[in-house]
C-alpha cells in the first residue's frame, strides 16, 4: 500500500512518522511527473512545494486556518492531500480538475484567480474578519512565491499587514529564486541577502519584512519536512502570542527531484504540455505559433529601429521577447510580475523619445487598465501593447482567457487596436504599430499555432475583403484570428444561396468608417470576435451604424459575459459558436429569421464601383 493512497484529507498526514513522510514525498514526486507529463500543467512549481505542502497541512488546520496559494499554479500537492488524487487524470480538462484552486472542488480551496500577488491581500482581509468576529483560533496563511512578491499588490498588502496589531497571520515566502526565469529586481537581491544571512551573519532583523512590522523567521530549507514543521509551528505560536504577522522564509528548488526540470535553464519546466516523462521534452512536433511569429518579427523591427525597446512582466520567453533580449540585451526590460509598472514605465520611455513595446498576456492587461488610460492614452504616447493569449486560451481556465482586452481597451481615447488574422498580417501590423507615433496602439492574437496566410480578394478603404458573396445579403466583419472560420462560413452559405461578404478591418478599433459603408450595402451585418460580445468590436460596429443612421441589423458573435472554465481551445470556441460550421449555421438561422426565405443570387454582384461608391 502506498502512503499516498492512505491520504484522503490533511488529518491523515498528521498520523505519519518521519519515514512515512519521506516516502510520501517521494511518491508525490513520482505521481506529479507521471500525471502532469500526460495532461500538461505546472510541473516545476509543484515539484518545488512537496515538503512545504506536507508541513503546512500538518501544522495548520485547513480550512479553519485558510491556506491561500498565490497565483495557485503550485496547488497540485495541496489537491492530492485534499481528496482529489483520482481526478488528476482529468487535470485542466473540460469538466475535469482545475489547474488552480477551485471552490467547487473543495472546502480547502479559496482563491481561484490565477493572477499573481493577491494572496497577501486576501489573508489581510481574512485576519481582519477573524478579529472582528472574535475567531481568535483561526490563523490565515499565505503562500507567496518570490516572483509574486515582485507584484505591487503584494506590497500594498504588506503595508497593511505590518500595521495589523491584533491580527495573527502567517506569510510563507516560497523562495525558489525564479518566476519563469530568475526573479529580478531589488526584492530578489534582498531575498538573496536573507538566504545567505546564515552564512554571512547578516542580521535578519534588518529584513524588509521586520522593518515593516512583521516578525521574520528564516531562511529555512524548504525541502526538510522536520525543519519546516518546526518553523511553521513556531510561526503559528508566535503569531498568536504576539497577535501579529509572522513571515517564514523557505528556500526551495523549482522542479526539485526531477533532473529535466532542475536542469531547464529556461523556466524549470514551469508550465508544460504533454511531455516525455523521461526527458521533460514535448511529446509531439511543434509548429509556428503566434508568439514565435511575433518573436521573430520584433527582432527584425529592433534591428531596424534603435528607438524600439520592449518590456515584459517576468515572462520574457512566454511572450516571445527572448530573441530580442539576446540580441539587444540593453533594450529589453523585465520588470518582474508588475504589469502596472510595466505600462507606466513604458509611458516614461515614450516621453523620453523611445517607442516601447509592452508584451503581456491579454488577461494581464486588465491589471494595468488605469496606467494604459491615464499614463499612456491621456498623454497620447506612442506605446505599443502586444497582447498574447488573447481570446479563449484553453486549459488555464477563467482568469487566463484573454477575453476582455478589446472591451477594456476600446474605451481608451486615441488607442488603435489591430487584430491580425494571419502571420503576414501580424508582421505588417507590428510595423504599422511601431510606425504610428500619434498615440497608443495594440495588437492582439491567440494562444494557437499561427496557421496559413488568408489572402485578401482586394483592399478597400484600409479594409481587406476576404470573400465576396454573389449578392449583398450578409456582411461578416471578422476581427483577427477568426478570419478562417468566417471565410469557411461564407463558403458553406454560398452553397445555400446566401451571399456572404467577409471583410477584415485589420485595425478593428476604433471602427473604420468604411465598415459602415460596407454595412449600408448589405441586408444583415454579423460581427465575429474571440472576445466578449459586450463592449468589443461588435458593440462598436453597432454603435457606429447607429451614429450614421444606418438601419442594417447587426448581430454580434463572440463570448458571453461569463467566466469560461478550462477546456481545449477548439472545444471552447465551438461551444461559443466560433467555428466555420457553427457560424454558417447561426448566420443561416439569423438570415432566415430576419430577412425572410432564403433567396437566390441578386442580379448584380458587389464590385469595387459599388463599394467604392458606397465607401
Ligand atoms: C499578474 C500576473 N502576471 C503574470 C502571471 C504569469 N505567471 C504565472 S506564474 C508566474 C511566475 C511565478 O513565480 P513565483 O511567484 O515565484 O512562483 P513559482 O512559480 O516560482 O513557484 C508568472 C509570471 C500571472 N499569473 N499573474
Ligand atoms: C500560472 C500562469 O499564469 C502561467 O504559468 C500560465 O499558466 C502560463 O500560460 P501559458 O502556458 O499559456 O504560457
Ligand atoms: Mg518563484
Amino acid at each position: 500500500m502506498k502512503v499516498l493512497d492512505t491520504i484522503n484529507s490533511p488529518s491523515d498526514l498528521r498520523r505519519l512518522n518521519g519515514e512515512e513522510l519521506d516516502d510520501l514525498a517521494a511518491e508525490v514526486r513520482r505521481f506529479l511527473i507521471d500525471a502532469v507529463s500526460r495532461t500538461g500543467g505546472h510541473l516545476g512549481p509543484n515539484l518545488g512545494v512537496v515538503e512545504l505542502t506536507i508541513a503546512l497541512h500538518r501544522v495548520f488546520d485547513s480550512p479553519a486556518d485558510p491556506i491561500v496559494w498565490d497565483t495557485g499554479h503550485q496547488a497540485y500537492v495541496h489537491k492530492l492531500f485534499t481528496g482529489r488524487t483520482l481526478a488528476f487524470s482529468q487535470l485542466r480538462q473540460e469538466e475535469g480538475l482545475s489547474g488552480y484552486p477551485r471552490r467547487a472542488e473543495s472546502e480547502h480551496d479559496l482563491v481561484e484567480n490565477s493572477h499573481a500577488s493577491t494572496a497577501l491581500s486576501y489573508v489581510d482581509g481574512m485576519a481582519k474578519a477573524f478579529q472582528l468576529k472574535g475567531e481568535r483560533h483561526r490563523t490565515p496563511v499565505a503562500v507567496v512565491g518570490d516572483g509574486a512578491l515582485t507584484g505591487g499588490l503584494s506590497w500594498e498588502a504588506l503595508n497593511n499587514i505590518g500595521a495589523g496589531q491584533g491580527r495573527p497571520l502567517v506569510v510563507v515566502v516560497n523562495d525558489n529564486t525564479r518566476s519563469y526565469s530568475p526573479t529580478v529586481g531589488g526584492i530578489a537581491s534582498h531575498l538573496s541577502v536573507l538566504r545567505n544571512s546564515s552564512t554571512t551573519g547578516a542580521t535578519t532583523a534588518s529584513s524588509i519584512f521586520a522593518n515593516l512590522g512583521l516578525i521574520y523567521l528564516g531562511p529555512y530549507d524548504g525541502h526538510d519536512i522536520g525543519v519546516l514543521e518546526h518553523a511553521l509551528r513556531r510561526a503559528r505560536k508566535l503569531a498568536n502570542q504576539e497577535r501579529r504577522a509572522v513571515v517564514v522564509h523557505c528556500v526551495t528548488v523549482k522542479g526539485r527531484g526531477y533532473p529535466p526540470a532542475e536542469a531547464d535553464e529556461a523556466d524549470c519546466l514551469h508550465a508544460v504540455g504533454v511531455v516525455d516523462p523521461a526527458t521533460g521534452r514535448p511529446a509531439g512536433p511543434s509548429s509556428p505559433t503566434w508568439t514565435s511569429t511575433f518573436g521573430d518579427q520584433i527582432l527584425d523591427v529592433a534591428k531596424r529601429r534603435p528607438d524600439v525597446v520592449a518590456i515584459t512582466a517576468a515572462m520574457l520567453r512566454p511572450v516571445g521577447l527572448h530573441k530580442f533580449a539576446t540580441t539587444f540585451p540593453t533594450r529589453v526590460f523585465d520588470v518582474g510580475m508588475a504589469e502596472q509598472h510595466a505600462v507606466t514605465s513604458a509611458a516614461g520611455l515614450a516621453m523620453a523619445g523611445l517607442h516601447p513595446v509592452v508584451a503581456i498576456y491579454a488577461t494581464f492587461v486588465n491589471r494595468a487598465f488605469d496606467q494604459a488610460l491615464m499614463d499612456v492614452a491621456l498623454h497620447r504616447l506612442p506605446v505599443t501593447f502586444v497582447l498574447d493569449r488573447a481570446g479563449v486560451t484553453g486549459e488555464d481556465g477563467p482568469s487566463h482567457h484573454g477575453m476582455w482586452d478589446l472591451s477594456v481597451l476600446s474605451v481608451l481615447p486615441g488607442m488603435r487596436i489591430a487584430a491580425p488574422r494571419d502571420p503576414s498580417t501580424l508582421r505588417a501590423q507590428l510595423w504599422e504599430a511601431v510606425n504610428d507615433d500619434s498615440g497608443p496602439t495594440a495588437l492582439r492574437f491567440p494562444k494557437a499555432n499561427v496557421g496559413q496566410d488568408i489572402p485578401a480578394v482586394r483592399r478597400v478603404g484600409g479594409i481587406d475583403v476576404l470573400a465576396e458573396g454573389t449578392s449583398r445579403d450578409v456582411l461578416v466583419v471578422s476581427a483577427g484570428a477568426v478570419a478562417a472560420d468566417c471565410v469557411r462560413a461564407a463558403e458553406l452559405l454560398a452553397g445555400q444561396r446566401i451571399g456572404v461578404t467577409v471583410i477584415d478591418p485589420r485595425w478593428v478599433l476604433p471602427v473604420n468608417p468604411a465598415v459602415v459603408r460596407f454595412a449600408r450595402a448589405h441586408e444583415l451585418v454579423v460581427t465575429v470576435e474571440d472576445n466578449l460580445r459586450t463592449g468589443g468590436v461588435g458593440a462598436a460596429v453597432s454603435q457606429a451604424l447607429q451614429d450614421d443612421r444606418v438601419s442594417t441589423p447587426v448581430c454580434n458573435v463572440g463570448l458571453e459575459r461569463e467566466f469560461l472554465q478550462a477546456g481545449r481551445r477548439r472545444d471552447l470556441l465551438a461551444n461559443a459558436g466560433l467555428t466555420g460550421e457553427r457560424l454558417a449555421e447561426w448566420i443561416r438561422t439569423e438570415w432566415s429569421a430576419r430577412c425572410g426565405a432564403v433567396v437566390g443570387p441578386h442580379p448584380y454582384s458587389v464590385h469595387d464601383s459599388d463599394v467604392e461608391v458606397a465607401v
